[in-house]
């Protein structure tokens, strides 16, 4: 019973990212297309901001929505550089091992 849930859940959240990273993409076309940045810190602030306050009240740890929220905007930004052209597809990102 709990299982079939949690699976359920998985497969949800597979999909929702999959809707999150297709507008993403087309963000990321955007930006390429008008010559900005990858990245925009000001409103990846407000994001976290929003989201620990989601968490808490829904008594999720509000670090772990931070850190999940990172680690999907890494990889945003990856796909926006490649969009750009400053990074070729796949290639190993500088410093990671
Ligand atoms: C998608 C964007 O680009 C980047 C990725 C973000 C995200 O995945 O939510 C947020 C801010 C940007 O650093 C954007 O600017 O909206």
């Amino acid at each position: 019973m709990h299982r079939q849930s949690i699976d359920n859940i998985d497969a949800a959240l597979i999909h929702m990212l999959a809707e999150r990273f297709r507008h993403t993409q087309s963000v990321g076309e955007l930006k390429a297309k008008a010559g900005l940045p990858a990245a925009d810190p000001s409103r990846e602030a407000r994001q976290i901001a929003r989201l620990r306050e989601l968490a808490a009240n829904a008594r999720l740890d509000p670090d772990f929505a931070e850190k999940f929220l990172a680690f999907i905007i890494r990889e945003v930004i990856r796909h926006h550089d490649t969009i750009a052209g400053r990074v070729a597809p796949d290639a190993p990102a500088e410093g990671r091992s």
